[in-house]
């Protein structure tokens, strides 16, 4: 559990879910969170980051594999470990005609050594929603509402699934400033999200999941450092693709037209704008809508998706036969 002197919290091992009809939705996988920090599970719609998360959370247990929290296992040692934890679910689901003041105390009833309810309302910038009732929420108030219950009982690990869906921009990055605080006092936090800017802005590192297995996993910078970066320009008038120096030697892996607008990929990003800028510069040429840019979490995803629907398509074709 002790790992160069930083505490793993979270331990994942070999898990595996396989739900009724036998359909296996998580295949095997492993990751480690260590104290204090923030790990995301990305995915495509039904990768598996839920079933995953329910494990995590001791809602059920592993077809096979483990699961440890603070070296426990959180379905059959529960009430050891529910009350260090607090869980953020997609669907908060609380009573609609109780105030929200109201539903912070019920919940806070259910949760020994509790912080005050306001205070975990405070937190979430709904203090002064306190005396609304829960039916009158926007859809993103419920979200931070939900995020409030699963700080009542000053949790030292924080699932949250889907945290930020239906918040606009100023409540997400208001979430993710708390988030970071937690962090900053020691909380570890696993979320799932659909959103890459909030894994790339947030996450300490994270994992993306593929049809129940991970496909890529580590820091953001190291995910995306497996990718390309791209440059993008439009052809200038009267000049063709065979006009620009040979894109091997420009260090390009590939390229695509569209129309006069070209995209270019390489892992040499300077050796390919030199190169690039370098020819305009002597053709007198200016390359107009020009886009330089790193490889991102997106295109790491993208990527991963892609090849998601490539398999897809070829166990279709597999089945057909
Ligand atoms: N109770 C269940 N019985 C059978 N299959 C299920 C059950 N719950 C989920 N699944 C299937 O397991 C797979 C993974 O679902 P899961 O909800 O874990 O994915 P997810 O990554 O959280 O997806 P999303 O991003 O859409 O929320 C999906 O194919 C889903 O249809």
């Amino acid at each position: 559990m002790n790992t160069n002197g930083h505490e793993h919290v979270i331990e994942v091992t070999d898990l595996r879910r396989v739900y009724g009809g036998g359909f296996e939705a998580v295949r095997g996988i492993s990751f480690s969170v260590r104290r204090g920090e923030v790990f995301a599970l990305l995915g495509t719609n039904g990768a598996g980051k839920t079933s995953t998360v329910e494990l995590l959370e001791g809602l059920a247990p592993p077809t096979d594999g483990r699961v440890r929290i603070f070296g426990h296992d959180p379905h059959t040692e529960r009430a050891v470990v529910r009350p260090r934890t607090g869980v953020m679910l997609q669907e908060g689901g609380f009573p609609s005609e109780l105030t929200v003041a109201e539903t912070a105390r019920m919940w806070a009833g259910c949760v020994s050594g509790a912080r005050p309810p306001l205070q975990a309302l405070g937190l979430v910038g709904l203090e002064h929603r306190a005396d609304v009732r829960v039916k009158q929420l926007s859809g993103g108030e419920r979200r931070r509402l939900d995020l409030a219950l699963a700080l009542l009982g000053k949790p030292e690990v924080l699932f949250l699934d889907e945290p930020t869906t239906g918040l606009d921009a100023e409540g997400r990055r208001e979430t993710w400033d708390l988030v970071r605080e937690l962090r900053d006092g020691g909380t570890t936090v696993l979320l799932t999200t659909h959103y890459l800017e909030e894994a790339e802005d947030l996450a300490d590192r994270l994992a993306i999941l593929h049809r129940g297995s991970i496909a890529a996993t580590g820091t953001p910078a190291e995910v995306t450092a497996a990718q390309p970066s791209r440059i993008s320009f439009e052809l200038p008038e009267g000049y063709f693709l065979g006009d620009l120096p040979p894109l091997g030697r420009l260090g390009v892996l590939g390229h695509e037209v569209e129309g006069r607008l070209v995209r270019l990929r390489t892992r040499e990003l300077q050796r390919a704008a030199t190169g690039l800028l370098g020819w305009a510069e002597q053709a007198g040429v200016e390359l107009r809508r020009l886009d330089v840019r790193s490889a991102s979490l997106e295109e790491a995803f993208l990527g991963i998706a892609r090849q998601a629907a490539a398999e897809a398509a070829t166990d279709v074709k597999e089945y057909a036969v």
